[in-house]
């Protein structure tokens, strides 16, 4: 049986608010995906009806094509952590012994998702004393105890430091290696862009964007080419016959009738970094220079999300 996660036209108001819109995405096992808006987008609420904690005014939210409440074991077949809360007093191994009895775990598996997560050294202090970074962990170890073949994490990356970033990276990546299903939310790109293959983008409860990371990248990536001004006309005319969409040229003129002399680097899109160097390289054109930054996939996610203020006023209002 396949685990897909599938939502289909799922809505969820507040009185006045419309947290979930008419939402469409899936997420497939053997892949990463990250469920990503700013503060206030709706995500939590769709993790939520995901899992059975809240219910959809219309539309659906499956799992493997079952409702989370209509799953045979759903504890062993979902994983989730949507908070790093827990009883200040108990242990972490407490704590994920009281919930590995209820969802019917044997054992030996505390030890076990203790060691997973890096947590055995601290597992018999209290998790009051726990920094985020340790709760964020005991959050996971707790969503593995019935070794699911889902995972379903509300912004499992907050508050790690690089060092933890760079562990939950790894650790995700290898669960989806073993064909799991992982689904992740988080409201920054930046922390979610490393880790997933698949992106699910939405702003005020309404999907902006679904498909592979690279999708979003390649279509809004600006490639940035420089050469010689001999080379540099030769060069445009080879990248629009490519079908690249090349960037305004600044330059300057001391009197109207010169011609424009830009020494700036020329943008390009359509086309990757890859394309740009073979097109450049067969129109016998140098380069010296060829870069394709990232805050680029940083830009075209605030242009899904919206503008920087907008963004910030929603995350303002958190
Ligand atoms: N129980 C509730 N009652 C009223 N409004 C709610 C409730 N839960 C969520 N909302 C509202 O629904 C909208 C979506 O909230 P949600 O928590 O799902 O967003 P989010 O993307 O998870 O945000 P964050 O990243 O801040 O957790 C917000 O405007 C929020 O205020």
């Amino acid at each position: 049986m396949s685990h897909a996660i599938e939502v289909s036209h799922l809505s969820k108001s507040f009185g006045e608010v419309h947290a979930v819109r008419d939402l469409n995405f899936t997420a497939q096992p053997g892949r990463v995906t990250g469920f990503l808006g700013p503060n206030g987008s709706g995500k939590t609420t769709t993790l939520s009806m995901l899992l059975g904690l809240a219910h959809p005014d219309a539309g659906t939210a499956t799992i493997g094509g079952m409702p989370y409440a209509q799953l045979d074991r759903p504890a062993l077949t979902v994983g989730a952590a949507l908070s790093a809360n827990f009883h200040a007093a108990h242990t972490g191994r407490a704590h994920l012994d009281i919930a590995r009895r209820a969802i019917g775990a044997p054992e030996t598996r505390v030890a076990e998702v203790l060691g997973l997560v890096g947590l055995s050294d601290s597992a018999n202090r209290k998790a009051g004393g726990y920094s985020l970074g340790m709760r964020q962990r005991l959050a996971l170890a707790t969503a593995l105890l019935g070794d699911p073949d889902v995972l379903v994490l509300d912004e499992p990356v907050n508050g790690l430091d690089p060092e933890g970033i760079r562990w939950i990276r790894l650790f995700l990546r290898h669960l989806a290696s073993e064909g799991k299903t992982v689904l992740l939310s988080s409201h920054l790109l930046s922390e979610a862009q490393h880790t997933v293959d698949d992106l699910v983008v939405i702003r005020r409860g309404e999907l902006m964007f679904a498909g592979p990371l690279n999708d979003l990248q390649s279509g809004a990536r600006t490639v940035f080419v420089n050469t010689a001004a001999e080379h540099r006309a030769a060069l445009v005319a080879a990248l629009t016959a490519a079908g690249g969409t090349v960037g305004t040229e600044w330059g300057k003129r001391r009197h109207a009738a010169e011609p424009v002399i830009s020494t700036a680097p020329i943008g390009v899109t359509g086309l990757d970094a890859d394309q740009v160097g073979l097109i450049a390289f067969a129109a016998g054109v140098a380069l010296s220079h060829l870069s394709a930054p990232e805050a680029e996939l940083e830009l075209s996610f605030l242009e899904l999300t919206g503008d920087a203020a907008d963004t910030v006023a929603e995350g303002a209002r958190s």
